[in-house]
């Protein structure tokens, strides 16, 4: 699924503009890494392709569609063919996790089977099948209360492989896990994306992460596209230009012992 933003820009209802003329273009299946400081406008901009924002200027053009210019089923059904991946996936407590990862599908199935599927697994081994990618295929029957953040991330993640829609935005998706599951995590998803020809744009605060597993990266700040490179062209000036911060107090913290990296397993 192509991605083509012209002038795009975006003022939240309070008027703060949070996205400046962006122009971009995604192709098919290639996979992006967007990175840049707090408040730059990373989640406005994939909540602006997700189509749960409207931009106020410019054209958005998603799989050939303009959905602002589609009728509201037409504009569903475009979402169903978009994968989100939440920093905070928004699953209810008591779900099994079964039942959340098979919800992945529900915008594809009619409202007769999704509603049967809340009250009985309809595809068991399938997500059993996507949560063994992510290595938590034993967490098949645990309910979502019970897991860790970094668990939980790896099930919305395991939600959106079995949805297996065509785009995939993933906000801060590996923000919960120590930093070897996270470069793991990102290996899978990758490579799942490349696989099955998925397009996948994610928000990374982990620049490192973003340089390491995406071929392509977009530094934003202030809403506006700083650089848009292939990764192994950003050089350290740019980053250092992205994430430099003139209102941190000038004054130094005091310098902190190094200390022996303790690395959790969620
Ligand atoms: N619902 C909203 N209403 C008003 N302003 C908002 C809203 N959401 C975000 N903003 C503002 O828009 C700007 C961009 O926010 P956004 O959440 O897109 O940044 P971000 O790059 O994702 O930041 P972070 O890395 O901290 O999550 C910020 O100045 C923020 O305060």
């Amino acid at each position: 699924m192509s991605v083509t933003l012209r002038g795009v820009g975006l003022a939240h209802a309070n008027g703060k503009v949070a996205l400046e003329a962006i122009d971009l273009h995604i192709a098919p299946g290639e996979r992006v890494a967007i990175i840049g400081p707090s408040g730059a406008g990373k989640t406005t901009l994939l909540r602006l392709l997700a189509t749960s924002l409207q931009p106020t200027r410019g054209t958005l053009d998603l799989l050939q569609h303009d959905p602002w210019r589609l009728a509201a089923g037409q504009r569903q059904r475009l979402r169903a063919r978009i994968g989100l991946i939440h920093q905070a996936p928004p699953l209810p407590p008591r779900q099994r996790v079964v039942t959340a990862v098979l919800a992945g599908k529900l915008g594809q199935w009619p409202l007769a089977k999704g509603l049967l599927n809340l009250l009985y697994p309809l595809d068991a081994s399938g997500a059993q099948a996507a949560l063994a990618r992510l290595d938590i295929a034993d967490k098949l029957y645990q309910r979502c209360d019970q897991l860790s953040g970094g668990q939980l991330q790896r099930v919305g993640i395991a939600r959106v492989l079995y949805q297996a829609p065509e785009l995939i935005l993933a906000d801060e998706p590996v923000s919960a896990m120590d930093p070897v599951l996270a470069g793991h995590t990102l290996a899978v998803l990758n490579r799942e994306a490349a696989e099955r020809g998925m397009t996948l744009l994610a928000s990374l605060h982990a620049v490192d992460l973003a340089l390491a597993h995406f071929p392509r990266v977009i530094g934003i700040r202030d809403g506006r596209i700083a650089f848009d490179l292939p990764a192994a062209d950003v050089q350290p000036a740019q980053l250092q230009a992205l994430y430099a911060n003139e209102q941190l107090q000038a004054s130094p913290s005091l310098p902190v012992q190094a200390q022996p990296v303790h690395i959790p397993r969620c």
